[in-house]
């Protein structure tokens, strides 16, 4: 039986505007994804983000059912615009007051508190000058960042500056899923600049208040396979693997984005200004870990039309989740093999980890996800084979702690531990927690 190290952090994941509802409440300014999910059309099945879980009301039940689950550490986001209501400038005390009892609740059932400063909920007023395309907004970021050092200097293990900068620049400013909804591959690429400058002040900042704990940012990863072992192939998933994984782990850790992808964006006529040279070392200055996001990995071939000129693929002999994702646990050893390898980050922790599934109570009122059991078991004996070959891994974070708001499709897509009756916001909790509070208390996976 494969058992992780005695340290070994096992933890959940959770993201402000999924779970706390109260989205306009004590003195809380309108987010993007507020406005987003305000706008008809815009969520799959018509939801929003108003009430959510209303984890805002219900925290102390939450750090309740943490504490049963056993885990030692818990990923939660702050509400940017809880603190700031305009995004810089006037501090809203209630929305403060809110972080510092949750905090509080967690120092109290003894779980470390891991801190996303930006998991996409971008104040309105912000967005209303141009958003992470702005300057401005880079320099906001930085104070928002340095008063949440000052404001819990001592309280927080790790501090992620931000969640999936891949998602918050081409979802949201080129495919256009996600708040804002632009759809503009320049804005996209000026917005993954601006995202990594802010996350290089974050850093400074970090460093300049002394604050206890950790810093570092949390990148989607996934593996991109050719379809076939053709010339074609095999470039086109070169293509995808600096699209959806070098472009930020390039600057991060080497300083520089991809000369491939500069000059492959060039060719299609999105030439990106040059970092100065102290721009990139304000980028690639050291961070105490990376958080790598995993789901699944991408299969790709030669394609015509869009940016890339690729065609995905669906190996039909896998099975697929029920947000269509295939189910590919060895991408997690291989991402963070390469990872390891090819940009030795300090520490890695796996930040989110998880599977979407059509839950629903039994007649007893039970739910017995097995198919997730399967799936976080296979993830980790995949995670623990690269453990064990010595990649510095010191954590795994469960997506999610309880179902929550999916995004574009609402609250159509369950992922939690916990199941969430929304009509009653009762929770209740599935096979599942269970079997992962068994896996946190004996650090083994059977
Ligand atoms: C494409 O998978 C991404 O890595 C990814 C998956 N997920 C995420 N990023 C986000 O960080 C979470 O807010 C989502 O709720 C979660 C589940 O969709």
């Amino acid at each position: 039986m494969p058992y992780f190290p005695e340290d070994f952090i096992f933890g959940v994941a959770t993201a402000s505007y999924q779970i706390e509802g109260a989205w306009n409440e004590d003195g809380k300014g309108e987010s993007i994804w507020d406005r987003f999910a305000h706008t008809p059309g815009n969520i799959q099945d018509g939801t929003t983000g108003d009430v959510a879980c209303d984890h805002y009301h219900r925290f102390e039940e939450d750090v309740a059912l943490l504490k049963e689950l056993g885990v030692d550490a818990y990923r939660f986001s702050i509400s940017w615009p809880r603190i700031f209501p305009e995004g810089r400038g006037r501090v809203n005390e209630k929305g403060l007051d809110f972080y510092r009892s949750l905090i509080g609740k967690l120092q109290e059932a003894g779980i470390k508190p891991v801190v996303t400063l930006y998991h996409w909920d971008l104040p309105q007023k912000l967005q209303d000058k141009g958003g992470w395309e702005n300057q401005e907004t880079v320099e906001a970021f930085a104070e928002y960042a340095r008063f949440l050092f000052q404001s819990f200097a001592k309280e927080v293990f790790l501090w992620i500056t931000h969640n999936e900068p891949w998602v918050v620049s081409f979802v949201g400013h080129y495919e256009g899923r996600h708040a804002p909804g632009k759809r503009d591959f320049k804005s996209a690429l000026q917005v993954s600049r601006n995202l990594l400058l802010s996350h290089g002040l974050a850093v400074q900042a970090f460093r300049e208040e002394k604050t206890l704990g950790s810093i570092g940012i949390t990148l989607n990863l996934t593996p991109v396979h050719p379809f076939s072992d053709s010339e074609e192939d095999i470039l086109a998933a070169k293509r995808c693997d600096g699209y959806f994984n070098r472009w930020f782990l390039d600057p991060l850790f080497k300083g520089e984005f991809p000369e491939d992808m500069l000059l492959w964006y060039e060719k299609k006529g999105f030439a990106l200004p040059q970092l100065s040279e102290e721009e990139k070392s304000l980028i690639a200055q050291p961070i105490d870990f990376l958080g790598i996001n995993y789901y699944f990995r991408r299969v790709v071939g030669k394609g015509e039309g869009a940016i890339f000129e690729v065609e995905f693929f669906n190996p039909p002999q896998s099975e697929y989740t029920d947000m269509g994702w295939e189910i590919y646990p060895e991408g997690l050893y291989e991402i963070v093999k390469r990872v390891s390898e090819e940009y030795q980050p300090e520490d890695i922790y796996i930040t989110e980890n998880g599977i979407a599934l059509p839950d629903q109570p039994d007649s007893k009122g039970r739910i017995n996800d097995q198919r997730r059991i399967d799936y976080l078991r296979s993830h980790l004996l995949a995670l623990h084979r690269a453990v064990d070959e010595g990649c510095p891994v010191s954590g795994y974070f469960v997506w999610s702690l309880m179902d929550n708001f999916e995004w574009g499709f609402g609250l159509s897509k369950r992922f939690g531990l916990v199941y969430v009756d929304y009509t009653t916001l009762q929770r209740i909790k599935k096979a599942s927690f269970y079997w992962y509070q068994k896996v946190v208390k004996s650090k083994r996976v059977d």
